[in-house]
């Protein structure tokens, strides 16, 4: 299979929200989100950074006027020894600021690095809960999987980086202001000129900043792309398989193929940046000259006076500082801003995507579950996984859901499940619509065994519980009856060892065994409704007997049993016993019946049942 044309890794479209203006039109709310949020994370350090930070400011402001009274003292007409005592008030003044000054600043840095790593938790819990609270679909929508990881890569981290530029805009705008009150003071025509001087390096720090960003959007999918390539290469479960089956070069070449367009696309932009900073400084530099000259002929043409000849260079310097740290600032905002949009973009997508049903409650007996002509198709797919299926899920029975791969039998044990919404047609738990439920209530009524189990990196007891507080003799009673307890109690820390060979003391388990464990986590839940999807596929033919005949004997004599089973299997000896038996082909339902009656009818069930039958038969 081919994989690899660029048009299915790169974003050629236009990127509306990063003109410039727009950004700083959004500045203001995307530094007021991200107070919010500093706020939510630390009220103390962030009351703190702001207040300190704007204390520096004034008191830079009290520093530049206490040195322009020294100035003004210094050249005053007079003998030196009293110019100097007329000077040591201001004197005195300059170095108290000074020293309060840096003290604040000092302690204003250290309340802000204090509020980064509260900040980032905050943001990337905040990610962690709405992408394990998405509706299942949205999983299964590239777009969405694209701004999840955008949001995940950059995005908020860019949290916690749109505070620090946020404080950083607050701070230089004090200083700005301290230094504008000065100047205002001195001689305000020097304002503007300074303003002018800083915006060519402003707009060239910006315009780099939305071109990188540009870059790293289009490049968002061959990036995750490359991520997923390189986790393949770098991780112990595929390590055996491109050994054994020699794919790599063909992965490395899969890689080069997403790495170098990532390569070419941060090279030209490389390029780009230096010649808009180039661009930025020399006319910056042109601007600084002409601001400097303005001030020589002022002085000059004596329109200032000498004594404040001084003050005035100083306060066009802190100005001139605060207004650069101010477009920094600014820049910054809007450069991490970018990032943050996105993670904040995502979560309101995400939300809107978290499906909240709380209209009412199952009904706390089981009395079955209905699907009436339910219809569904993956996002972006051209075929219908579903169509049009109907069929009864009743109090005690065991339904059997059998067909060919792909026909549609795990997306419709999803959507029993409440996994997926389906696109048209209900299904109906005791008799009230799904969609209408409390998913979570809902949710507890059932427990899986899914076909794709995830071997968590928990231990072999949190791998059963599935992090739900369910006593020892539970989790014990469901290891027996997944066959895996004498296998865990085998294990060196028995319930408690670490099944992830990754880490120090940890333990792997066998395919089987994992299947096992993934079954003891779905008998574990006593739940009226039990979905097994294959739960059987990776045990040997022993095993297998002997499952479904603890099943069995479960369901009959445990009053924990569920009281109804659905069963996906390919092995069609092992859906004999089923009350019904549902038969898919190509997403749609082509018989039902039991197993007798469907031998009778002679369709697609009896043939299948006969091909396996045929290859036990010498
Ligand atoms: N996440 C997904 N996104 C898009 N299409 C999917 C997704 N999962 C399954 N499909 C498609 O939906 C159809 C039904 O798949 P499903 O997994 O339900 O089949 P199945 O009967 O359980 O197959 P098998 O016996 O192989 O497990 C298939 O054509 C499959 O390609």
């Amino acid at each position: 299979m081919e994989l690899a044309p660029h048009s299915l890794w790169y974003h050629e479209e236009a990127l509306p929200q990063t003109r410039l203006r727009t950004i700083v039109r959004r500045l203001p709310a995307l530094v007021r989100t991200a107070l919010k949020l500093a706020w939510k994370a630390s009220p103390a350090d962030t009351a703190a950074t702001i207040g300190l930070n704007v204390i520096v400011g004034l008191l830079g402001a009290v520093g530049l006027l206490a040195t322009t009274g020294v100035l003004d003292a210094l050249l005053t007409g007079g003998p030196a020894p009293d110019r100097l005592r007329a000077a040591m008030p201001a004197l005195i003044g300059v170095a108290a600021a000074l020293t309060a000054r840096s003290l604040l600043q000092s302690t204003a840095a250290w309340t802000q690095s204090r509020l980064k790593p509260r900040v980032d938790r905050l943001a990337e819990r905040r990610l962690f809960e709405l992408t394990t609270a998405v509706a299942l679909r949205a999983m299964d929508d590239a777009d969405f999987y694209d701004a999840m990881q955008r949001a995940r890569s950059r995005g908020a981290r860019g949290a916690a980086l749109v505070v620090d530029a946020g404080v950083g805009l607050i701070t230089s705008a004090a200083g700005i202001a301290a230094a504008a009150g000065t100047l205002a003071v001195l001689h305000p025509v020097l304002l503007p000129l300074l303003l002018v001087s800083v915006l060519p390096a402003g707009w060239a720090t910006a315009h780099s900043a939305r071109m990188q960003y540009q870059v790293i959007y289009k490049l968002s999918t061959s990036m995750r792309r490359q991520w997923i390539l390189s986790d393949l290469m770098a991780d112990r479960r595929p390590a055996p398989e491109i050994r054994a089956f020699g794919m790599r070069d063909f992965l490395l070449e899969q890689y080069d193929d997403v790495a170098r367009l990532s390569e070419n696309a941060h090279v030209d932009l490389a390029r780009r940046q230096a010649l808009a900073r180039f661009a930025g400084e020399a006319t910056n530099g042109v601007v600084a000259a002409f601001v400097y000259a303005a001030l020589g002929v002022l002085l000059m043409a004596g329109a200032v006076p000498l004594a404040i000849v001084g003050g005035t260079v100083l306060a066009i310097r802190m100005g001139r500082s605060s207004l650069s740290a101010l477009v920094g600032a600014a820049n910054d905002v809007y450069d991490e801003g970018l990032y943050f949009s996105d993670y904040l973009d995502f979560c309101k997508e995400a939300e809107h995507r978290t499906s909240q049903h709380r209209l009412g409650l199952p009904a706390p007996e089981f009395a079955g579950v209905e699907v009436h002509e339910v219809s569904f198709t993956y996002p972006g797919a051209e075929r219908a996984a579903l169509r049009d299926i109907s069929l009864k899920i009743g109090k005690g029975e065991v339904i059997a859901l059998v067909g060919e791969n792909g026909s549609g039998k795990t997306t419709l044990a999803k959507i029993i499940a409440g996994l997926y919404e389906p696109d048209s047609g209900t299904v109906l738990w005791d008799g009230a619509p799904l969609a209408l439920l409390d998913r979570d209530a809902v949710r507890q009524k059932i427990a899986m065994i899914p076909q794709d189990h995830t071997p968590w990196p928990l231990t072999a007891r949190q791998n059963i519980t599935a992090g739900v507080d369910i006593d020892d003799d539970a989790v014990i009673g469901a290891a027996e009856l997944a066959g895996i307890h004498r296998t865990i109690e085998e294990l060196p820390e028995g319930y408690d060892t670490l099944l992830d060979p990754r880490f120090k003391m940890g333990h792997e388990l066998s395919g089987g065994q994992w299947q096992r464990v993934a079954a003891a986590r779905g008998f574990c839940r006593r739940a009226p409704l039990l979905l097994c999807d294959e739960p059987t596929s990776a045990l040997d033919p022993r095993a297998e007997h002997a499952f479904f005949d603890s099943i069995r004997h479960f369901a009959e004599t445990d009053p924990a049993a569920p009281q109804a089973i659905v069963l996906i299997t390919h092995r069609l000896t092992s859906v004999l016993m089923a009350d019904r038996i549902y038969v898919l082909a190509g997403g749609r339902l082509a018989e039902s019946g039991t197993h007798p009656e469907l031998m009778d009818l002679g369709g697609l069930y009896a043939s299948l049942f006969k091909l396996q039958a045929e290859a036990y038969t010498p």
